[in-house]
């Protein structure tokens, strides 16, 4: 913004007809906007030129800012100093000598300096390696994946994604940019999908691609503090395409995979039935092999399936044998087959991640679209689940870190009984309980992708379904935790929609969608004990 202007410009402005205020150095016209200010006219009257910064973050969070300056900032104060340069990297700190017993372990990659401090620097709200600590899974890479998400996030997504919550639809055109920016064929929990994309990732060689990019893409995405979205634009897409790239055939995948990963054609998982949701092995949606063995005619219900009034494929699991898991098969069903209709169903949260009713009746589905093979479906659908629920994991954290961030920048300007929330230790208990369980998950979390990135699909499946289910169930409770305890800071404002409370709001609705699909708590901590006492038995425990 160019224009300045002096303090006296200002206060000449301070009639209705003509009312300038000044937020941060900032000059804004609010002449035109005083009828629809929410808060009402006549505050704002009152503070007609005038610098009103004080009573502006007293009632409005950053959002409100970043929403509206396009439209009402017509300039700057004189006297408003420039932005400071970005401070000169602090010297990095003389390296101690390792450890004994570290050194003779120690991978290349963990010697590495830390990355520079990112982000806003409030402890827990991001990650400790935004903030200067050491990691050994973090590098350059990831660091200018970090930059580029959410320089996108800040400036084109979270300004609106109240907006899109409300309207329960995320623009057609955000999901084409995550195809367009390289970003779906990264999001499969195996190596970055080169051959069949067009369009690369600005900051990461496909070849240095790794899961820690995906887990930062997903993080970060999630920063937005809404499932809606999130869900919206990697939901469906995120379950419902990886089965297809790891167990389809290459002339369905070289067909299909190019519309998709670029961002032209959407894609979902349709699992879940109105009867049958964790316990998968009794799903009855069927499918028919025709006389002449060319098609399978699927009859059969899917409900809550994400993405699917806006999807044009299906990867949906049916039965084409016996009773229980082994009469399971994966088909990609295609909108364009016919038979296949959706509506979409009102939820108590994600609400612009169009949770959708599926029914196909007799829909001709050819052989070749048979996704693994027939009858063998349970062991891709488990697989899947795998990836599914660290994508869980993943945003339920950082949703987590939102309403403690909230919870921390509220904390510091809302005043009671003569002091800030902070400074009454009830609220610093309240903001410890949220940020142990942050940090002690995300930890976890870090180990169990790094075993992912090491170990191959069948060994990850066997070492690694008991913690995850586990940690799934963790990371549910947590963000249920967080979200409660945010709201009981935010008080009456996270009670309404919309306004410094609106994300807490948001995502305390949001919670059931995390802990109930994907494995409902009580079935991802009973998992997690059997499977891995199962696994240990196998591999010889001794009780
Ligand atoms: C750039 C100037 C401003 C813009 C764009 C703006 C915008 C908004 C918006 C969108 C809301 C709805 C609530 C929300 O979403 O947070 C709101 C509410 C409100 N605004 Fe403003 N506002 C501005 C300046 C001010 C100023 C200077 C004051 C006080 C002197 C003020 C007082 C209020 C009040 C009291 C509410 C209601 C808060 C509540 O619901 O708890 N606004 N404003």
């Amino acid at each position: 913004m160019s224009k300045t202007f002096t303090q006296s410009d200002v206060a000449s402005n301070n009639k209705s007809d003509s009312l300038w205020i000044v937020v941060d150095g900032d000059v804004y016209d609010l002449t035109k906007f005083q009828d629809d200010h929410p808060g009402g006219k006549k505050i704002l009257q009152r503070v007609a030129g005038k610098d009103a910064s004080k009573q502006f973050w007293k009632y409005h969070n950053e959002g409100i800012l970043k929403k509206y300056q396009k439209q009402l900032q017509i300039g700057s104060l004189d006297t408003k100093p420039k932005p400071a340069a970005p401070p000169a990297p602090a010297p990095a700190p003389k390296k101690e000598a390792p450890k004994a017993a570290a050194a003779a372990t120690a991978a290349p990659e963990q010697e590495a300096e830390a990355l520079e401090p990112f982000g806003e620097q409030i402890p827990f709200s991001d990650p400790g390696w935004y903030q200067g600590h050491h990691s050994p899974y973090f590098n350059e890479t990831h660091a200018a994946l970090r930059a580029e998400i959410r320089e996108w996030i800040d400036t084109e997504i979270e300004p609106n994604v109240t907006e899109w919550d409300e309207k329960k639809e995320v623009p057609a055109e955000v999901y084409k940019e995550m195809g367009r920016r390289g970003y779906l064929a990264g999001l499969l929990g195996t190596h970055y999908q080169k051959d069949y994309v067009q369009n690369s990732i600005k900051s990461v060689p496909h070849d240095k691609w790794d899961l820690f990019h995906e887990m930062l893409l997903t993080d970060e995405l999630s920063r937005t503090g809404s499932g809606g979205f999130v869900w919206n634009v990697i939901g469906g897409f995120g379950i419902g395409c990886p089965p297809l790239v790891k167990f389809g055939k290459k002339p369905l995948l070289d067909r299909i995979l190019p519309g998709i990963l670029n961002g032209d054609k959407r894609i979902c998982l349709a699992i879940t039935e109105p009867d049958a949701g964790s316990d998968v092995a009794n799903l009855t949606c069927e499918a028919k092999l025709s006389e002449d063995g060319k098609h399978y005619i699927v009859n059969g219900a899917k409900k809550w399936i994400t993405n699917g009034i806006w999807c044009d494929y299906f990867t949906t699991a049916v039965r084409t044998g016996g009773p229980g898991m082994n009469g399971v098969s994966l088909l990609l069903i295609e909108r364009d087959f016919g038979g296949v209709s959706t509506r979409r169903m009102d939820c108590q949260g994600v609400w612009s991640s169009g949770t959708t009713y599926i029914t196909f009746e007799d829909v001709k589905v050819p052989v070749e679209n048979l996704i693994g093979k027939e009858n063998q479906g349970f062991r891709v659908i488990m697989t899947n689940f795998n990836h599914e629920r660290i994508g869980i994991i993943i945003q339920c954290l950082r949703f987590s870190r939102v309403c403690y961030e909230e919870s921390v920048k509220y904390g510091n300007k809302r005043r009671t009984f003569g002091k800030k929330l902070v400074d009454h230790p009830v609220i610093r208990l309240k903001l410890a309980h949220m940020a142990r369980q942050i940090e002690a998950s995300y930890n976890w979390l870090e180990n169990i992708i790094y075993q992912c990135e090491k170990m191959g699909e069948t060994e990850a499946m066997l070492h690694l379904g008991g913690p995850i289910a586990s940690l799934k169930a963790q990371s549910t409770v947590t963000f249920e935790f967080c979200a409660r305890e945010a709201s009981q800071i935010f008080g009456g404002l996270s009670y309404s929609r919309g306004g410094q409370g609106g994300k807490v709001e948001r995502l305390y609705r949001d919670v059931r969608a995390y802990a109930i699909p994907g494995g409902s708590e009580e079935i991802m901590l009973d998992l997690s004990i059997r499977q891995s006492m199962k696994v240990a038995q196998m591999l010889g425990m001794k009780l």
